[in-house]
């Protein structure tokens, strides 16, 4: 593309137009000289290179065309077979010093002149070649403008390097396709108008000042380059143009081309465009190809090229250098980067923060990289209740959960306390943790930054408990890059009015701040559909108390605290001694978890896993001596099962049962373009999780004890959260 404009707009060139790109066509269509007789003194004489400069000398004495000279230049060039039979004769005369052609007047039959180089004035000699369909008197003294009465078919002129200054009405020339008329003294376009097969048009190195008279030609080609326009106008209707020259002049906006959607190629070189924002008048042009700024004072400003091939994605050429797949890759990231390599380039820097930091031993640091510190995060839209829903979770579990305060840098709403809802800090403030390498993740959201720090984890680790948050999106793909594996439980409102209502109702944001929370209700909706198991439930959150019921099921499944209910309720009730099968009820071993007196939660040994406590292994023991030859195979091999868990747990060849409850579904892989920006990250993270194994060995860990005592049952984990994703799948 980029090569043909040129050939085609090149100034230099003695036609603005690739040579012989119509000829051949346009001669084949003018209309038929069936060899008249008078013509046949005028046949094709194949003459000699000596006969031809002889005559050329002669000519070039005096200026005068001579019937020798036309008759050792003209060419038959031969039938073409279109139905009729079709002859055509070219005389073809460059830089022969001509001035004066008027025997030219004889030649009725000529359908192609060629008289470029000459030092001729006046054409009226075509006024009788009612046949000529093409004419190059380019290079010459004409100042008059279509001095000749017009030969019907004339379809290609070439005037371009003349003396002529006015144009004048061509309505008689309407058959013209195709007309050069560079480097004349033209300063208005007019006359045109009727040309109503007018595609190719060239007017470069003219004085013209302001481009009008081109309404609603069929042009395709436009050439307008070297002239004196300050602003693209008049080009509104011309929708068939595909190729702009407007190279060389004034020009500081590109508004104007907004509607010329077949556009394939401008050229603005050597103009005054100092703006990026301008390429927004050409965004919509889905057909641009190829773009030239060159010599533009934009192309001074910083990070010019990759904002322009941002702004213009369907560019393959811009300042005639192909754009290539790695640009256009980079601009998207930089400039409106998917949320996956927002995710990656937070984590990353986090990750590099806190490498540059001294490395301290976590307590949520656990015994292997394959069981990490469990947490519970609620995500979905803003005001969607997942705060409230953390906050009652956290109090009513208090034994397991503790809330994981974020940072933010949003004042505080009425009624929130520092310190409980956010840490609430300055700009500054964050800027500065941020590099002290504090935060786990990090996240921009409407103008506010916020993020959760490691502390706020510890601060809940130390406790032994598991940490709840809650967080939008981004944060949430944040920390699917860490090392962190949480729960993620989405929060959705499924019936948008009422959300909206809601949102109104808080009377804390502006309608533009709303209509953006409930336009991310299908981002999470899409998120959820087209990753499967990027959450591990979903839950509407229409009505709060049902919203909170169902949160309430899918962690006590979690914890696996629903089964462990069911088991106390069978021995709560004296009556209920036989099972389903009719056998006598064999008496349970005591269970790790059970819940107080008043309604609580608490451990069983109340202390943490440790492989030392002689008691805990006791109570293994005891569930051995338990065991009686009556238990069935399966129940045996269940048995047999947990206890080689315990066992390996207890020594630490795999990672603790504990951490089974809390271990998320695996990853959904990343995109191609995470990819390419995650290389660095898998390292790093890598290198940490070395870190962390290591810390292992010197650490007891610390956790949150009624998580640590009970054994995993296979496939138990998901019942409920099958159940509750296949039924509010939205
Ligand atoms: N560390 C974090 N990372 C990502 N998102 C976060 C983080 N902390 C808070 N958010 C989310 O940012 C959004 C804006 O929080 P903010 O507290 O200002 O909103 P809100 O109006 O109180 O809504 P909500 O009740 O959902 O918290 C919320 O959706 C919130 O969950």
């Amino acid at each position: 593309m980029k090569e043909t404009t040129r050939q085609q707009f090149s100034s230099a060139s003695p036609s603005c137009f690739p040579p012989g790109s119509l000829t051949d066509a346009a001669v084949a269509e003018a209309p038929s000289c069936d060899e008249p007789k008078e013509n046949r003194e005028m046949e094709v004489k194949q003459v000699t290179l000596c006969e031809r400069s002889a005559d050329v000398k002669h000519s070039k004495k005096n200026g005068v065309l001579t019937a020798e000279v036309v008759s050792s230049c003209v060419t038959h060039l031969g039938r073409l077979g279109t139905g009729l039979q079709h002859s055509y004769y070219h005389l073809s005369l460059p830089s022969h010093n001509l001035s004066d052609i008027s025997i030219l007047c004889n030649y009725v039959h000529l359908q192609k002149l060629e008289l470029p180089h000459n030092k001729i004035k006046d054409l009226s000699c075509v006024s009788y070649m009612p046949f000529l369909a093409i004419l190059d008197a380019s290079h010459n003294e004409i100042s008059n403008f279509f001095g000749f009465q017009p030969p019907k078919n004339l379809k290609e002129v070439n005037f371009s390097h003349n003396r002529m200054t006015k144009m004048k009405d061509l309505s008689a020339y309407s058959s013209l396709i195709k007309l050069d008329l560079d480097y004349n003294s033209f300063s208005e376009i007019s006359g045109l108008e009727q040309c109503c097969k007018l595609t190719h048009l060239s007017l470069a190195h003219n004085k013209i000042s302001r481009i009008s008279g081109l309404d609603s030609l069929p042009l395709k080609h436009l050439c307008l380059r070297g002239n004196q326009l300050a602003k693209i106008e008049g080009l509104e209707n011309l929708k068939s143009l595909q190729v702009l020259d407007l190279s060389l002049n004034r020009i500081t906006s590109l508004s104007g081309l907004q509607n010329l959607h077949l556009l394939g190629s401008i050229n603005l070189e050597k103009n005054l465009i100092s703006e990026i924002q301008e390429c927004k008048h050409i965004h919509d042009l889905f057909l641009l190809r190829d773009l030239s700024l060159l010599g533009n004072p934009v192309q001074e400003q910083q990070d010019y090229r990759l904002s322009v091939v941002f702004l213009l994605q369907h560019l393959t050429v811009l300042d005639q250098d192909k754009v290539t797949a790695e640009e256009k890759v980079s601009s998207v990231n930089k400039y409106d980067p998917p949320m996956d390599v927002v995710a990656a380039r937070d984590h990353i820097t986090h990750l590099l923060y806190q490498l540059m930091q001294p490395q301290v031993l976590y307590d949520s640091t656990l015994p292997s990289a394959d069981s990490p510190y469990p947490m519970l995060v609620l995500t979905g839209p803003q005001g969607c209740g997942k705060r409230e829903l953390a906050h009652r979770l956290c109090q009513e579990f208090s034994e397991y959960f503790a809330y994981g305060t974020c940072h933010t840098t949003r004042g505080s709403y009425f009624g929130e306390e520092n310190g409980i809802d956010y840490h609430f800090v300055s700009e500054e403030d964050f800027q500065n943790m941020i590099h002290m390498g504090k935060f786990i993740q990090t996240m921009h959201y409407g103008g506010h930054s916020y993020g959760l720090t490691r502390d706020a984890i510890e601060d809940v680790a130390r406790e032994g408990l598991a940490c709840c948050v809650h967080m939008e999106l981004e944060g949430v793909l944040s920390l699917k890059n860490s090392y962190f594996e949480p729960r993620y439980i989405l929060l959705i409102p499924t019936q948008v009015e009422k959300y909206i209502d809601h949102l109104k109702s808080r009377d804390l944001y502006t309608p533009a701040q709303i209509d953006m929370a409930v336009s991310r209700i299908e981002l999470y909706a899409n998120t959820n559909r087209r990753r499967p198991g990027f959450f591990d439930n979903v839950i509407p959150c229409d009505d709060w108390e049902e919203a909170y019921q169902t949160l309430r099921q899918v962690v006590e499944e979690y914890l696996l605290l629903e089964e462990q209910e069911g088991e106390n309720n069978n021995k709560a009730f004296p009556g209920n001694t036989s099972t389903a099968s009719g056998h006598e009820p064999e008496e349970k071993p005591p269970l790790p978890l059970s819940r107080s007196g008043s309604g609580t939660l608490t451990s069983h040994s109340g202390t943490a896993l440790d492989p030392s406590d002689p008691s805990y292994r006791n109570y293994f023991t005891k569930i051995q001596a338990e065991l009686s030859p009556q238990k069935s195979p399966a129940e045996l091999a269940s048995i047999r099962r947990r206890e080689q868990l315990v066992r390996e747990a207890i020594v630490g060849k795999s990672p603790g049962v504990y951490s089974q409850l809390f271990k998320s579904s695996p990853r959904t892989a990343p995109s191609s373009l995470q990819i390419m920006i995650l290389n660095a990250h898998f390292n790093e993270d890598s290198s940490y999780r070395i870190v962390w194994m290591a810390s292992w060995i010197s650490v007891k860990p610390i956790l949150p004890p009624i998580l640590l005592g009970k054994t995993l049952q296979p496939g138990s984990l998901s019942k409920t959260s099958q159940r509750i994703s296949r039924r509010e799948e939205i």
